[in-house]
């Protein structure tokens, strides 16, 4: 039904309210890693740390993000940001409307009427949502990676002096000057196929498990829930406990395919501005990434599980409200 679509963009749209201010607030007192994106600055700088100059940068998560707000101001927390947040909204619609829609069809084919389809139903419908969001995200991301991945010149110029380079400084060392711009010089040096769909199935690989994984960990804290109190239906639970497990659902999901979005980060800024590549597939990237240990491809998990955690709460909590009185609604109606 087109109720979980209505849900799940209003649950995208909470999401990134709720990640927004959490960044604006941390980012004033402590310097805090939440962010409201999926990707954030520090996670992919971290990521792709040692890529461009063959020395690493950062000694940290702390120490990344610091040194970003201090050598290029906190705006720069916010670059590449604009596509992915244009689309997270639309995103979200279409993960959870096609999950919740591919459960009513399972739900039809489970015996009786109010016999849920079993666990893996929504494991499995989960990865469906992730590979159809795929055609989506994939471009999304690998334009906010690139943006996020350039350095521009404000890097060089002392803070105190800034103000006074402003607009010219910062064009000049660009590759893109932002994401629509990122787009056509992608689409017009590296081609459609090569460009603009580079890092295609290494996004598959990520988000078909990824999903299922989101769903199957909600669904699976919520059917212990209802166990456990002796409940009959997801919309007895409370948004206490919803917010748990999607808080949940959000970190077993990055933590089980966080290797493989380091590689995928790595893969897609490859080849950006100089034409040549390091990497002649995301197996020879995982390849290359392997060499630098097993810590590589956990670098900058800690600032995306923070984000993680609020961010999904507030989606899950605010799309089972949505459909919890949608239910309520057309009951009284009939
Ligand atoms: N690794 C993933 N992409 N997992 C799916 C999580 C999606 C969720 N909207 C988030 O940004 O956290």
């Amino acid at each position: 039904m087109s109720i979980d679509f209505v849900a799940g963009w209003c649950g995208g749209a909470a999401g990134m309210a709720v990640g927004q201010p959490f960044d604006t607030v941390k980012v004033g007192l402590r310097g805090s890693h939440v962010y409201m994106h999926n990707t954030s600055s520090s996670q992919a700088r971290l990521q792709t740390d040692g890529l461009l100059d063959g020395k690493k940068t950062y000694r940290g998560a702390y120490h990344c993000f610091s040194h970003i707000v201090k050598h290029e101001g906190p705006r720069a927390l916010f670059k590449g940001m604009a596509a992915p947040l244009l689309g997270m909204a639309a995103l979200n619609s279409l993960v959870f409307g096609v999950h919740g829609n591919l459960m009513i069809v399972f739900q039809a084919r489970a015996d009786g009427p109010d016999t849920t389809p079993g666990l893996k139903y929504s494991f499995i419908s989960g990865c469906v949502a992730g590979f159809v969001q795929t055609v989506i995200s994939s471009t999304t991301e690998l334009i906010k990676l690139r943006l996020q991945f350039q350095k521009d010149r404000t890097d060089l110029i002392p803070r105190s002096l800034h103000h006074h380079h402003h607009s010219k400084g910062h064009t000049e060392t660009r590759v893109y000057s932002g994401p629509w711009d990122a787009a056509r010089k992608i689409y017009q040096r590296e081609g459609l196929l090569r460009g603009i769909g580079r890092g295609y199935w290494v996004t598959c690989l990520r988000d078909v498990p990824a999903f299922g994984f989101y769903f199957g960990t909600y669904d699976y804290m919520c059917r212990w829930r209802l166990r456990q109190k002796g409940l009959g239906h997801i919309d007895e639970l409370s948004p206490g406990f919803i917010c748990v497990a999607g808080g949940m659902g959000g970190t077993i999901s990055w933590i089980s395919s966080y290797p493989v979005d380091v590689v995928k980060s790595r893969y897609q800024i490859d080849g950006m501005g100089s034409g040549t590549y390091r990497y002649s597939s995301g197996v020879d990237c995982f390849r290359q990434t392997s060499r630098e240990g097993w810590r590589a491809f956990f670098a900058g998990l800690s600032p995306t599980l923070c984000r993680a955690f609020p961010v999904n709460a507030v989606t899950f909590v605010t799309v089972a409200v949505i459909l919890r009185e949608w239910r309520k609604f057309r009951s009284n109606g009939s």
